[in-house]
């Protein structure tokens, strides 16, 4: 099974292009809100979570407490590294696992979501690497709305992901998110390269 990446700077529009790959029957595993979902329920996780960060992290029903954790790391580049260097592995873990339940299934190829798939380094196992793009203006405007949130909050989100430019340079395929009515076209055309790669012998 071909293992390919997306991912693209905030609001640029990586879920909306994975769910047009979903319509074409294609699985994608959304390795942002799979985070979140291990961080809440897997126990292994949730017990390294609490010695690094203290009990307050977790509320009496053993849920995150999100603004909790995100208040000690967000300015605070080594508590952000220890979190990360926690949370990381896991979700390369669970994403291999899904991964290979996948290729068990005779998937042609798979597609992982991920804001921060160069950044974390998750991008090293995968055969393909797509990047969502869309003017930085959009993408703020975008999440304001989406988020119901204020324009420093989204830049304040942004200044800590590699520029766009950056992750144009390492992709195998560039999709231009900047208008609705070209999107589905050039997922098509992506998609049936994919296939067509996926299918290849001795690739
Ligand atoms: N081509 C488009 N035209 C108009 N709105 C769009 C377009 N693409 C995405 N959007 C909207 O912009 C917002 C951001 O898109 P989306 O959530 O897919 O981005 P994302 O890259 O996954 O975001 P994040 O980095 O925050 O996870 C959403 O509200 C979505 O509906």
């Amino acid at each position: 099974m071909l293992k390919v990446g997306i991912t693209g700077g905030i609001g640029s529009g990586k879920s909306t292009v994975c769910r047009l790959f979903e319509k074409f029957g294609v699985p994608v595993y959304y390795a942002d809100d799979r985070a979140k979902w291990l961080m809440n329920y897997q126990e292994d996780l949730k017990t390294k979570i609490q010695k690094e960060f203290g009990v307050g992290v977790y509320d009496e029903d053993g849920r995150l407490n999100r603004e909790y954790l995100a208040g000690i790391v967000f300015n605070n580049k080594a508590k952000l590294e220890t979190l990360n260097a926690i949370v990381h592995p896991a979700v390369f873990d669970d994403g291999k696992n899904w991964q290979e339940e996948q290729e068990a299934l005779g998937v042609n190829y798979s597609l992982k979501e991920a804001a921060l798939l160069f950044e974390t380094g998750s991008y090293a196992s995968l055969d393909k690497i797509i990047v969502v793009t869309a003017p930085e203006d959009m993408r703020i405007k975008r999440v304001m709305e989406r988020d119901n949130t204020t324009e420093e909050a989204v830049r304040a989100r942004m200044s800590k992901q590699m520029p766009q430019e950056e992750k144009v340079k390492k992709a195998n395929y560039v999709i231009d998110n900047t208008a609705w009515e070209s999107l589905r076209a050039q997922v098509s055309k992506i998609h049936e390269d994919l296939l067509y790669y996926a299918k290849r012998p001795n690739r």
